[in-house]
């Protein structure tokens, strides 16, 4: 990527190279997927056609690739709000807008088992990088599109799916109603989980808030899917349902594609059923 930067500001080459993801424009695709982990990536990429590694630095690896045909990208976020608004924030500056977060995560409903999947129609907003952009009543709401989308895919696919409204949080312990080191667990604490139960709240994750926040303040599109690796009703742990969820999020690219192709030729600028055909 060199070491010479053009701008403070926003800092990147003059190629325009981003200066923590390290990809410049042409290297990603206008559909990008956003697993947490950097580990996810190449697991993701092996599903496509094709792929090849544009750049693995600090918490961002990033895959370009071919799935069905369609231009996919994959990039890693890291854990919580601020890595992701900085993926978001670079990767839109050199040509993404539609993002497909691919997580796990931990459910708190019951009748979601370990392995299960969730699409997120909207994100609780109990990360702070949210607020560092927007005030609180601002509504972190996932594309309409997008989620039809991922529901579309996982039917095609036969993958069963829970919908839900997950929580993003900046804590897997405290956060998210787990006790800290030696028993530390205040009242505030101890009741989150139940409290956002109570009110239809599905799962527990870090990052989609953020990144809903964000593609709406932007105008670019944003849903996500997670598989439950945590029963918080059951205190069961399992690290199950990734591979679902990476070709839920591969297929739904193919299908955007195929409505955004749709809506182009037809001058609309909402997908809907009736265009079809
Ligand atoms: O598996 P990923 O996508 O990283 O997502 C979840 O896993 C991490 C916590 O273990 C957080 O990033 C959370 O959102
Ligand atoms: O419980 C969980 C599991 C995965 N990711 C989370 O943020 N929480």
């Amino acid at each position: 990527m060199g070491e010479k930067f053009v701008s403070a500001e926003r800092p990147q080459t003059e190629e325009g190279y981003q200066y923590h993801i390290a990809c410049k424009p042409g290297d990603v695709s206008r559909y990008v997927l956003l697993p947490g982990d950097p580990e996810r990536v190449p697991k993701i990429s092996s599903l496509w056609d094709e792929a090849r590694e544009i750049a693995f630095h600090r918490e961002y690896r990033t895959h370009t690739g071919k799935y069905k045909g369609v231009p996919i990208t994959v990039t890693s976020t890291g854990i919580g709000g601020p890595s992701t608004a900085i993926a978001v924030e670079e990767l839109a500056a050199i040509g993404a807008d539609t993002f497909i977060r691919v997580g796990s995560t931990g459910a708190i409903q019951p009748g979601m088992e370990i392995g299960d999947l969730i699409i997120a129609r909207a994100a609780v907003r109990l990360e702070g990088t949210s607020k560092q952009y927007v005030r609180v009543e601002y509504p972190a709401v996932a594309d309409l599109e997008v989620t039809l989308a991922l529901v579309e895919a996982a039917e095609t696919l036969g993958i069963p799916y829970h919908m839900g409204i997950t929580a993003s949080t900046d804590s897997f312990y405290l956060g998210q109603g787990r006790p800290g080191l030696n028993g530390y667990f205040p009242s505030f604490a101890r009741n989150i989980m139940d409290d956002l139960r109570q009110a239809n709240v599905t799962n527990f994750e870090m990052e989609a808030a953020t990144l809903y926040t964000l593609a709406n303040i932007y105008g670019l599109r944003a849903g996500c899917v997670c598989a439950v690796f945590a029963n918080r009703v059951t205190n069961e742990f399992g690290k199950a349902g990734e591979k679902e969820a990476a070709l839920v999020a591969s297929e739904a690219v193919k299908i955007l594609a195929e409505w955004d192709e749709e809506k182009e030729r037809k001058g609309k600028e909402v997908w809907f059923p009736g265009l079809r055909g």
